[in-house]
């Protein structure tokens, strides 16, 4: 594809507005997009890619270019990162920027510091530096800068997963049922599901495999009382709700009322019919407090660094800082308390996180059970083996790694209330 000066120039307005980072990098760009509605799909699909491109590896451009303006971050990008060759993009260059890219383009990547190899912010790298070798963050690093996947979750109430396999190869879309989760289809193209039949009529609908993984350690039942503490927009609300075939009672609460509406039209779709979802003030809210010790099974996705889906959101790099760990442990701690008083005797409580940070998952576990003597750790990796799955390096926590397991980064630690 040749790139012209509109496009060049589209790109670069673009990355003057997402890269100060004041708001999410999706909601920038889609208003950006609102604001450009002359841009065809082609010119869209080019501006999104290389801003996001831009962002996953910010560090490596910035350190590159002369004056890391707009400009240079989305030339550097294009060549360096997308791979986009001078030829293809020459008309739209200065005769300065075009001798400075072809010196760009034959520097290797091997010599740069690690730091910026990585492209991850310092105080990052050195808390990872607690938890795994350089290689092993190399690794991880690496893998994060790579674009995810699209990964769907099969509504088992509407159709087995081999019929939508089916269903996609008619339709001429590679789609492969995912490794571990045994719901779960991984698309190799990224269509636009949005008016495709089997995501209107709620027959499958957008979860990553790790997502998925996470939603299988509650193993909820038939006719259970269940809650989902952090729903968000419901992604594991959906899939339990599923696993319990429509039947019992889920309460889906979160404090945010929008994420909430979000869920909306997803359970709309998804035929269900005992999910209950609940705004709450926060954790010690009077809805969450009448539940005490009558649920069955709780789930705790607590809200935190997201650095395990730097994969999708790579802006998170810049816009999460090392003192927001503290303030979030906080939360977690209380969500994870407030929820624990929800659990009746014999039940189960599930901590998850999409953090890479054992401040936020192993610590808070931790803690916890010194704190609650009336719960004890159940080894993920039990759970996974009676579901039938073997998760590579689960054994009492789960801990999907993208470089590992080809996920998003996800946390999560089984616990059992004692008695019956
Ligand atoms: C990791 S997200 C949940 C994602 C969701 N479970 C899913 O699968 O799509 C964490 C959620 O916790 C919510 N949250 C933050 N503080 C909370 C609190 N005190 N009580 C309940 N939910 C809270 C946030 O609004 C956010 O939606």
């Amino acid at each position: 594809m040749q790139i012209g000066k509109p496009q060049l120039e589209s790109i670069v307005q673009a990355l003057t507005v997402i890269l100060p980072a004041r708001q999410p990098a999706d909601a920038t760009l889609h208003h950006f997009f609102r604001e450009h509605k002359n841009l065809g799909s082609r010119d869209r699909a080019l501006i999104a890619d290389t801003v996001y491109a831009a962002l996953r590896r910010r560090r490596y451009l910035e350190h590159v270019t002369p004056g890391a303006t707009p400009r240079e971050i989305a030339l550097a990008a294009l060549v360096k990162v997308q791979g986009v060759g001078i030829g293809q993009i020459e008309s739209a260059l200065t005769p300065t920027e075009k001798a400075w890219l072809v010196t760009l383009k034959s520097e290797p990547a091997e010599a740069l510091p690690f730091e910026v190899q990585a492209d991850l912010p310092d105080w990052v790298i050195a808390l990872l530096r607690k938890q795994y070798s350089d290689e092993e963050i190399l690794a991880l690093a690496r893998s994060l800068q790579q674009p995810a996947p699209l990964d769907l979750r099969v509504n088992s109430l509407k159709a087995p997963r081999e019929a939508v396999l089916e269903k996609f190869d008619r339709d001429n879309i590679v789609a492969v049922p995912t490794k571990l989760a045994p719901w779960g289809v991984r698309l190799r193209e990224k269509p636009a599901l949005n008016k495709y039949v089997l995501f209107t009529e709620g027959v499958v609908e957008v979860q990553d495999e790790g997502s998925q993984l996470l939603g299988l350690l509650m193993e909820p039942r038939r006719g259970e009382m269940i809650v989902d503490f952090c729903a968000g927009a419901g992604g594991k609300t959906l899939q339990m709700g599923a696993a319990m075939a429509s039947q019992g009672r889920l309460y889906a609460f979160d404090i945010s009322e929008k994420r909430l509406t979000n869920l909306g039209p997803r359970l709309k779709r998804s035929g269900l019919s005992n999910v209950h979802p609940q705004r709450i003030a926060n954790e010690n809210d009077a809805k969450v407090k009448r539940l005490r010790g009558k649920i069955d099974r709780v789930l705790v996705d607590a809200p935190c660094t997201g650095l395990g889906t730097l994969r999708r959101n790579p802006d998170l790099k810049m816009r999460q800082v090392e003192t927001a760990v503290a303030e979030l442990n906080v939360k977690q701690r209380n969500i994870l308390d407030a929820a624990a008083a929800l659990v009746k005797p014999g039940g189960r409580l599930v901590y998850g996180t999409c953090s890479l940070l054992e401040a936020e998952n192993e610590a808070i576990v931790t803690a916890f059970l010194a704190s609650h003597p009336d719960f004890k750790l159940v080894p993920a990796k039990d759970v996974f083996a009676r579901i039938g799955i073997e998760v590579e390096g689960t054994g009492d926590y789960m801990h999907l790694l993208p470089h590992r397991h080809d996920t998003d980064g996800f946390f999560a630690a089984v616990l059992q209330r004692e008695g019956k």
